[in-house]
């Protein structure tokens, strides 16, 4: 395993090119998170759409440059609708936000499935990645397993792929108060996977993003409520001089 290859430097790069480029993410994500999560991506400058109708997720797959499927609320018709989206995917880098799958077998399995088509990232809670990962506990043989950019959230989030493996420890403990804060994220991911053709550097870069404005808005909360409001202002507002000397990224030891 080798130390990190992202710096603070290449992370604000990444979120300058995000927000010049203002790309477009189609997310069929759970009726929970749907408005925050558009939310989310409209105060970094990301075009959100996030119909979930099976019958024209296609169309909306062409039309973006990134696309986020999460499974916290997988009804008959979210269900379809994922598959015909990741069908549809072809070049587009897309992120799996497996919400859930430790509490519902079918569920786990119809992940285990989406993870045999290859998201360029795969975003989960270490709940559902113990779920996902039926005893095997190692983040980086999980990540070679499965082929993919394998990022697990807490109070530090860790990303795995190929060689690497980062660790970030930007956020703050109100994020896990607020419903929707890590499908909102896995949206900010497929956002960056679009304009950093790296996917493990693009995913560094979105938690460290989140994070840092996670922070800003943790200072001036008072509580959940105030928090979710302070969150987007920072996400709004947040420069890349913020994100440069905010990021924690840790060194990681062999
Ligand atoms: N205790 C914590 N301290 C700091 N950041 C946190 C904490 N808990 C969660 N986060 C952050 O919240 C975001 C959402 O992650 P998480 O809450 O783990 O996802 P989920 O909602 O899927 O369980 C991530 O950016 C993560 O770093
Ligand atoms: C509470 C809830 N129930 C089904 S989906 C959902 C939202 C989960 O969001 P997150 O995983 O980001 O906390
Ligand atoms: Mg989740």
């Amino acid at each position: 395993m080798t130390a990190s290859l992202i710096s603070a430097n290449d992370v604000a790069g990444a979120f300058e090119a995000l927000k010049a480029a203002r790309p477009r993410v189609h997310a069929v994500v759970n009726s929970v998170a749907e408005t925050f999560a558009a939310n989310v991506m409209l105060a970094l400058g990301i075009t959100p759409s996030m119909t979930s109708n099976p019958e024209e997720v296609a169309d909306f797959a062409t039309g973006a440059d990134a696309l986020v499927v999460n499974l916290g609320t997988l009804d008959a018709g979210r269900r379809e609708a994922i598959t015909r989206l990741v069908d549809s995917a072809g070049h587009r880098p897309w992120v799996l936000d497996p919400t859930f799958v430790d509490r519902s077998p079918l569920r786990c399995d119809f992940a285990a499935g989406l993870i045999g088509r290859r998201p360029t990232i795969l975003r989960a809670n270490p709940a559902e990645l113990a779920a996902l990962g039926r005893g095997e506990a190692s983040l980086p043989a999980l990540a070679a397993r499965w082929n993919t950019v394998l990022t697990v959230t807490e109070a530090v989030d860790q990303v795995a792929s190929g060689e690497r493996l980062d660790r970030v420890a930007n956020g703050h403990e109100l994020m896990s108060r607020v419903t929707a804060s890590g499908c909102a994220l896995g949206a900010v991911m497929a956002a960056f996977a679009a304009v950093d053709p790296d996917p493990h550097d693009a995913a560094v870069a979105a938690l460290v993003t989140y994070g840092v404005a996670g922070e800003i808005a943790g200072r001036a909360a008072k509580g959940p409520g105030s928090f979710q409001a302070a969150f987007l202002d920072a996400l709004y507002a947040l420069s890349p001089d913020a994100v440069a000397s905010g990021a924690r990224i840790l060194e990681v030891q062999d």
